[in-house]
């Protein structure tokens, strides 16, 4: 099955991002750290991959950064408990959730949903497909981004308020996840501007040496 996750972008149905879950995070831009895990998405249009770049729509002069790491479902599931959860993991990837802050501000003060401002064309750069079992997450991975040489958020997973299983469980009560699908985890603290011109660089630290990284250009 997980063969043809190594495509997973291109089997992609939905993205499905999760807002605030570190705590650091939700206080950095003043919202209450959520007692449910806060569901949102983008459309499998949002993908970019390296070397392309990302394009800031050209009404708007910045987007924010948000580095996170990226859960992809290999068996469909509906309605597993945690156990079936942490089976239903196909593998894992590097992804940004890049946001129009300005808009999403402006969003959620007219009680609007966040489409617009998460999920417009190159709004979710993506890395390779990882391999569940090069990423230990019983321990915790290091995610980290720098924007033109500048290290900018630098958190570990295990600091998330809910884990990945109970992502899955939560997510799979109301919506089913197919084969393919992307789960954005959360960003931990630091979000940023980035402008046309600049350089993203991301990457994650795990157990065994294991590391990835990958480079992003925002378009001029
Ligand atoms: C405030 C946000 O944009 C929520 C979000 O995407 C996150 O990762 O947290
Ligand atoms: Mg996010």
């Amino acid at each position: 099955m997980t063969g043809t996750l190594k495509n997973f972008r291109s089997i992609c149905k939905k993205i499905i991002c999760i807002g605030r879950n570190y705590s650091e995070h939700a206080s950095e831009l003043g919202n209450v750290v959520p007692s449910k895990p806060m569901i949102f998405m983008k459309p499998p249009s949002a993908f970019v991959v390296e070397p392309n770049k990302i394009i800031i729509p050209s009404e708007w002069d910045e987007l924010h950064h948000e580095v996170e790491l990226g859960v992809i479902i290999d068996k469909q599931c509906r309605n597993v408990n945690k156990d079936q959860a942490e089976q239903n993991i196909g593998g894992y990837c590097l992804a940004l959730d890049m946001t129009a802050r300005k808009i999403q501000d402006q969003l959620k003060k007219q009680g609007h949903p966040w489409l617009l401002a998460k999920g417009f064309d190159s709004s979710c750069p993506c890395g390779d497909f990882i391999d569940k079992n090069k990423l230990n997450l019983s321990s915790s991975v290091n995610l980290w981004l720098s924007v033109n040489g500048q290290m900018k958020q630098n958190g570990h997973t295990r600091d998330m308020i809910f884990s990945i299983s109970d992502l899955i469980v939560y997510i799979s009560k109301y919506i089913t996840l197919e084969h393919g699908d992307l789960i954005l985890t959360g960003t931990p603290a630091g979000v940023g501007p980035v402008k046309r011109g600049d350089q993203i660089e991301a990457g994650m630290d795990g157990d065994n040496n294991f590391k990835y990284s990958m480079k992003f250009n925002v378009a001029s």
